[in-house]
């Protein structure tokens, strides 16, 4: 349902060109939760940034469900992260005056038309409670930023992408700020989000012990996918190496 094919991407920067992805092509069916592994400053950002229309490609189409979507004009953009896709950061990019409850209610505020405010208004708190419910942090509404722990800043931001019902979740390094604990706990979360609720997952991570838990593993290195790891099972592992040596993540092999 998500595709690029043949994505080129190179930043200018003064008199420097830092040419990132080079005919790069990707498919991403529906309901999967696919991992973005690869080198710091292999693009695995950049490829998040172009698939969710935060850039644009300098060649290449990404198609949603058979749409071109990299030719959108800024408002179509707009209405397309606002109403199909959710981003999860690293460093969370919350809004610091506002509750923990109003930070979640935000883009539930900003989709729709600016007619019947005070209904939407009610409807978007009432859904916001409701995930932030899912996410285990109902004690904490109204607390501000500052005032939540890094793993519940990171609950409140997977609730705040959450809140318009996204098609694709796009994180990027969602566990990158957490001690180990913290951090399986927002991946199992999203584990969750993407069996219970249907919701396409791409990650990129560092994290090869997150890596291990996703559907897909997609490998980058300069500017280009150098292994696609599908679906892996217990059953479907096959591990190379002695019996005594612990496989590595990329030892395994479907069969
Ligand atoms: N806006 C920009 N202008 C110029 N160069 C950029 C820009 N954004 C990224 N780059 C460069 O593009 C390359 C790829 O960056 P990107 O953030 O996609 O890598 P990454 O694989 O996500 O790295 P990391 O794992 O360190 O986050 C890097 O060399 C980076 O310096």
């Amino acid at each position: 349902m998500l595709k690029a094919t043949g994505l080129c991407k190179t930043y200018h920067r003064h008199a420097d060109t830092v040419k990132v992805l080079t005919d790069l092509s990707l498919e991403v069916a529906d309901n999967e939760f696919l991992s973005i592994v690869g080198a710091s400053g292999s693009g695995k950002s950049t490829l998040l940034h172009l698939l969710g229309t935060l850039d644009k490609p300098d060649a290449g189409t990404i198609e949603l469900n058979r749409k071109r979507i990299d030719d959108l004009n800024s408002r179509e953009r707009d209405l397309l992260r606002n109403n199909t896709f959710g981003f999860i950061f690293q460093f969370y990019h919350l809004l610091p005056e506002l509750t923990m409850l109003e930070n979640v209610m935000m883009p539930a505020l900003i989709k729709g038309s600016i007619f019947n405010w005070l209904g939407r208004r009610k409807d978007a708190r009432r859904k916001a409670e409701a995930i932030i419910d899912r996410v285990g942090l109902s004690s904490r509404k109204k607390h501000r930023p500052r005032e939540l722990s890094g793993g519940e800043m990171q609950r409140t931001a997977i609730a705040r992408a959450l809140v318009s019902d996204p098609q694709v979740l796009f994180a990027d390094e969602p566990t990158g700020n957490l001690d180990e604990d913290t951090g399986n706990q927002i991946i199992e979360l999203l584990k969750s989000i993407n069996r219970e609720q249907g919701v396409t997952i791409l990650m990129v991570t560092h994290n090869l012990e997150l890596v291990s838990k996703t559907d897909r593993v997609v490998k980058m290195a300069g500017g280009h996918i150098v292994s696609d790891t599908p679906k892996l099972t217990d059953r479907s592992l096959k591990f190379q190496g002695t019996s005594d040596e612990q496989p590595s993540l990329y030892q395994r092999q479907a069969v």
